[in-house]
């Protein structure tokens, strides 16, 4: 069996980024830049006030006296230049009137008619934000996952259209004569299935698109047929074929022995973990296709360290790998086998507790854990305080 490190290098060598795309900005969220985007102006444009008061030239002493010659608003600059002894009525993001080196605050002055006078203790700021503060026309904002403040970034820009990597599509496909979907009536030695749920909303919120396909039986000629769905007419299929179930070695696990009969060149199969043993990778179809076992934590533990890492690499993200990070023991736990475990646990202020029940079926521990406690194999018993390393949930 190989290690998990071993498996996800050789889930990862399965993809390669998918071409890029041009969405428009209310699309891109989330999505993965395929180029830098390039700012076509500055921001601001202009020297802009950074408050409502008066623009005006100098330092002027408490007191002194400026009569009001026009009005600068956002949107519309006044239409003249300062002289001497002049101010000019200014609201937020007005550009500054030529002539002017700074706005006193209204709260700083005291005005009749259309002359002010300084009040005792002005600010001493000048509420100027100076052209291009923000960026510079040419100012790249570097490829990236895209999140809301960069949206906001973009539209700054003027950017209404950006390049992305192509979201992966991924196909589902559950199997098993076991399973029924969620709302059918099951019979009494049926269960429903649940993983695919949370296989779909895994890899949308990774940036992917999921199809659940109907539900396979375990019969060769059923599942052969929904391989040559998942993979689609006339490269209409998905970029990626997750399977559930039938991975391991009962006469019924049909998964392995179909895709070999669809030409499946493996990568691998079984790995030194638990849960997950026997996680499958290979090409069927042209396509990759990651073989997840059937057990519900199995499957989306697996998820988490080899799907999405997949689809991350699929969009050119650069960090694809989970990352690890250190907690303290809240008790002692056994030492581990020859496999690296993977406990449901959770984690709070730093210190991390490994729920007391692990079998791989259990989704209810799942909904409650918020961490996988890593236990390398062939590892000595850990007592409570030591410091140890988990992936958040
Ligand atoms: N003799 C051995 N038996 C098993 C081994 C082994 O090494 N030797 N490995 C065990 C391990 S570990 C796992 S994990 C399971 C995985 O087996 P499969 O991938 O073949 O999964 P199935 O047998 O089809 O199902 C296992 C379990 O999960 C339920 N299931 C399946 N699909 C779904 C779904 N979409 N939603 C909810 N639940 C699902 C299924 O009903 C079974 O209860 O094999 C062990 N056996
Ligand atoms: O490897 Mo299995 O996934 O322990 O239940």
């Amino acid at each position: 069996m190989i290690s998990v490190e071993e498996a996800l290098a050789r889930c990862l060598a399965l993809v390669s980024p998918l071409p890029a795309e041009e969405v428009p900005l209310r699309e891109a969220a989330g999505r993965m830049m395929a180029a830098p985007a390039l700012a076509t102006r500055d921001q601001p444009p202009f020297d802009a006030s950074a408050m409502d008061g008066y623009a005006l030239g100098g330092d002027p002493e408490p007191g002194a006296r400026f009569t009001v010659i026009a009005e600068a608003q956002a949107g519309h600059a006044a239409a003249l230049a300062l002289g001497p002894g002049e101010a000019i009525r200014i609201f937020t993001g007005a550009p500054i009137p030529q002539g002017a080196t700074r706005v006193v605050i209204q709260e700083d002055v005291t005005r009749e008619g259309d002359t002010i006078t300084i009040g005792p203790k002005p600010d001493a700021a000048r509420h100027i934000r100076p052209r291009g503060q923000d960026f510079r026309a040419g100012d790249a904002l570097s490829p990236r996952r895209l999140s809301p403040h960069d949206l906001a970034l973009l539209a700054a820009m003027n950017i209404p259209r950006v390049s992305v990597t192509r979201k992966p599509s991924v196909a589902i496909l559950a199997t098993g004569d076991e399973l029924v979907m969620p709302g059918d009536s099951p019979g009494p030695d049926q269960i429903i299935c649940s993983n695919a749920f949370a296989l779909a909303a895994l890899a949308e919120a990774e940036g992917a698109t999921a199809r659940i396909l109907p539900i396979a039986r375990d019969r060769v000629e059923e599942l052969t047929a929904a391989f040559h769905l998942a993979a689609g007419v006339q490269g209409e299929g998905a970029d990626l074929i997750l399977t559930i179930g039938g991975a391991s070695v009962g006469d019924h696990d049909l998964v392995g022995p179909v895709a070999q009969s669809l030409g499946l060149e493996r990568a691998f199969w079984k790995i030194a973990m638990r849960p997950g043993k026997p996680l499958m990778a290979g090409r069927v179809l042209g396509r990759p296709m990651l073989g997840l076992p059937g057990n519900p934590v199995s499957s989306i533990v697996c998820a988490h360290l080899f799907l999405l890492p997949m689809l991350r690499a699929m969009q050119g993200r650069p960090d694809v790998a989970p990352e690890a990070v250190e907690a303290v023991l809240a008790e002692d736990v056994a030492p581990t086998g020859p496999r690296t475990l993977y406990m449901r646990a959770r984690v709070a202020g730093g210190v991390i507790t490994p729920f007391a029940r692990q079998d791989s079926a259990l989704i209810q521990v799942l909904t409650e854990a918020n961490a996988l406690l890593i236990r390398p194999k062939e590892d000595v018993a850990r007592q409570k305080g030591d410091r140890v390393f988990y992936l958040p949930l």
